[in-house]
């Protein structure tokens, strides 16, 4: 049992006061539109892929929260700069930065957090350096998958002191003379983010790299193809031709100069809004076409109950506050998992969600987590193998706790729109990917658009 456990909820679901944020409710239907900051999955693959690149790159709108900053702290310690907003130079906006590319360099102590993207996609990375990069994070982290990622960069031929665990906290040793490259077979079941770290890395080896996965199914590919689109923009060759298998050549990284897009899970809690209170929420800026796994939220809020529409001004979410439940395979998109799940517990008719299995490594168990939540406000959630299921059920107040994770938090604000009395344990931990959920989320209520 660790302090993020849901099996360590106590029985009373009573809390210090001032960790509590009382979710406030709607008061009628909402009118507004919500500027949803940039993807915390694609800045961190800009940052990477700028870090390891010829020359300096440019990121237009990038997500600014702890995951990205993580990030930015992290690389620059690999000898890597990151000029964070207020640049002078022409063409560069306040709130873009700049990636200025260094050899690879160790001696260092990365901090992690709780992020995926950092504690998975800098071990390669730090292979590439002359000296020991040691890796920690937060409590939590120290639990989160990492084996594949451990074996992987043994393969390429460097030295992880792990203590057998397979886990944070470790250290890194590259191989002197940089990495060979070579073929790295890996189970990546347990998470996509284990392939993508490695082709992060491939255009820096030697003879390029083939990543072979073997084991069940990996999970959210969308974000393995939007590490390949990434890579690609940056001029690297990529084979992901066949299924399971990719080959990414050795060569040349270019600099890049993108827009980044809005964070399309990220604008999940806002657009559900909508749907659980009625009225309407516009996302400006929602691309027409993308690799962001968030996408599929017009879909599920289309057989949710909602009207969903694509133009050019963004994404627009039309609801009645009648919800009804799906039954839907979320293996691709699991980070939606929990805005659905709130969604589904104030849903007229039973949902099932499934291929979620993966979650259990996520920020925390998201499938206890979720059930212990949802029924704690007297909710009939249950958890199964590879998901959940949620019947109908008349829902009170009470204190909903997060386990930091911040998808759990926004998550609690949703279910509060409807839900009278719901106080959401630490929303600041929505502080991982979005600088401000608070003040954009009564924004939103006031119909003001955030
Ligand atoms: O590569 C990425 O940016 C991510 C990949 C996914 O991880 P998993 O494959 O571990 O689900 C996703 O859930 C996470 O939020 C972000
Ligand atoms: C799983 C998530 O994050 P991470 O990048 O830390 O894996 C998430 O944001 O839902």
């Amino acid at each position: 049992m660790t302090p993020n456990d849901p099996s360590s909820r106590p029985p009373s679901p009573v809390a210090d006061a001032g960790e509590l944020w009382a979710a406030p409710t709607a008061a009628g239907p909402l009118d507004a539109v919500v500027a949803v900051p940039g993807s915390k999955s694609l800045t961190n693959r800009y940052l990477v892929v700028a870090a390891l690149a010829e020359r300096p790159s440019l990121l237009r709108d990038p997500l600014v929260s702890r995951d990205t900053l993580l990030m930015a702290d992290a690389l620059r310690q690999l000898g890597a700069d990151v000029v964070e907003g207020g640049h002078a130079a022409e063409g560069v906006g306040p709130e873009d930065w700049v990636v200025r590319p260094g050899p690879v360099t160790g001696g260092s102590r990365i901090d992690c957090g709780l992020a995926g993207t950092v504690m998975r996609f800098l071990p390669p990375v730090a292979a590439l350096a002359d000296s020991p990069v040691e890796f920690d994070g937060d409590t939590r982290a120290r639990e989160r998958p990492m084996g594949a990622v451990v074996e992987a960069v043994r393969q390429l031929g460097a030295l992880v002191e792990d203590g057998g665990r397979g886990l944070l906290p470790f250290s890194v040793q590259g191989p002197a003379g940089g990495l060979r490259g070579g073929t790295v077979r890996i189970d990546a079941s347990a998470s996509s983010q284990f392939v993508s770290a490695l082709l992060l890395v491939g255009a820096r080896t030697r003879e390029g790299l083939e990543v072979v996965h073997e084991g069940p199914p990996i999970p959210s590919l969308p974000h393995i193809r939007m590490t390949v689109e990434v890579l690609r923009d940056a001029g690297v060759l990529v084979d992901d031709s066949t299924p399971g298998r990719w080959f990414v050549e050795a060569g040349e990284i270019n600099p890049l100069d993108v827009q980044v897009e809005p964070d399309l899970s990220n604008a999940g809690p806002f657009l559900a809004a909508a749907a659980v209170a009625g009225g309407r929420v516009r996302v400006p800026g929602w691309p027409q076409s993308t690799t962001q796994a968030g996408d599929v939220l017009r879909d599920v809020l289309d057989q949710m109950g909602a009207d969903v529409t694509l133009d050019r001004d963004g994404l627009l979410v039309e609801g009645t506050g009648e919800l009804y439940g799906v039954d839907l395979d979320l293996h691709e998109a699991g980070e939606l998992a929990p805005v659905v799940t709130a969604l589904a517990a104030l849903a007229s008719s039973p949902s099932r969600l499934r291929g979620i299995a993966h979650l259990r490594g996520h920020e925390t168990d998201r499938l206890k987590a979720l059930v212990t939540e949802v029924n704690s406000l007297g909710g009939r959630a249950e958890e199964t193998l590879d998901g959940l299921l949620l019947h109908p059920a008349p829902l009170h107040g009470g204190v909903f706790r997060t386990y930091a994770d911040h998808r759990m938090a926004t998550a609690g604000a949703v279910i509060g729109l409807r839900v009278e009395g719901v106080l959401v344990e630490d929303i600041a931990t929505t502080g991982k990917t979005l600088p401000d959920f608070p003040g954009m989320w009564a924004s939103m209520l006031a119909g003001v658009g955030a």
